[in-house]
């Protein structure tokens, strides 16, 4: 089965209302594949959700960046599930690992938030992947599998879930995986997924990269046979985020 190329640009906690107005035009000008092709995601800042929505082209689709774990209510400061849906933002980004150390999101929490997300209508972007003291102690697998065994356990179905592979070393140091390390983990998790959920689901769940993509790297990772698309960080504030979807 063929799987979509997918691209996500998480621009983090970054940009004000000038700098986001900007990405916004440089994207609008470019040229992308058609959608039958990739499948391009941009996840603003909250504030800046719905002005980007509705300044973008619609070959481009918006993302949140996190959501309230369950039904929204008395939780200060939070954004539900359901407030994005009614909003009709189609994906939510889970997991990321600046959430997972900075603020204590367990792999369990993460998981029930997925599903919750889930259950709302959302598609998710999963985010797992192991720390440099992880990997140089040679539990990446172990690491991505309980990360991702956190998340089926809560989900009964992976149609609208994206797998990214992120390790954290690689994230926002310039360090990116060679395409042979990360073809290995994507190998791995396709056959975690495999043994763990169904055969028909390793093969259509699109597994991405995340960690300094760049314009100049994406083409060897987005090459490699497990790789599905990339989940991009600083390269996705700049008009290189063009070429990153073009060179797919
Ligand atoms: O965390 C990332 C995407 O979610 C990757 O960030 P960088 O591309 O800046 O390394």
């Amino acid at each position: 089965m063929r799987r979509k190329f997918f691209v996500g640009g998480n621009w983090k906690c970054n940009g004000t209302s000038d700098e986001v107005n900007k990405i916004v035009s440089t994207l609008n000008a470019g040229q992308i594949p058609a959608a039958d092709i990739v499948e391009v995601v941009v996840s603003p800042p909250f504030v800046f959700i719905p002005c980007v929505k509705i300044g973008l082209k619609p070959e481009f689709q918006v993302a949140a960046q996190n959501c309230w774990v369950k039904k929204g209510g008395a939780f200060t400061g939070e954004i539900s599930a359901e407030m994005l849906a009614n909003l009709s933002i189609p994906w939510v980004i889970i997991g990321h690992s600046e959430r997972r150390a900075l603020l204590n999101e367990t792999n369990e929490f993460v998981g029930e938030k997925v599903a919750y997300a889930l259950s709302q209508g959302l598609k998710v972007i999963a985010c797992v992947g192991e720390t440099l003291e992880e990997r140089e102690a040679g539990t990446t697998m172990q690491v991505v599998a309980a990360q991702t065994k956190a998340i089926a356990d809560k989900i009964s179905s992976w149609d609208n879930v994206v797998l990214a592979y992120e390790p954290v070393w690689a994230i926002g140091t310039g360090k990116v995986a060679t395409p042979a390390q990360a073809q290995e983990v994507h190998a791995e998790l396709r056959k975690w997924l495999e043994t763990n959920t169904k055969p028909e689901v390793a093969a259509s769940t699109r597994i991405i990269y995340g960690g300094s993509v760049n314009g100049s790297n994406c083409k060897e990772l987005g090459g490699q046979q497990d790789v599905d698309g990339f989940l991009v960080g600083g390269a996705s504030l700049k008009p290189e985020f063009i070429d990153i979807n073009q060179g797919c």
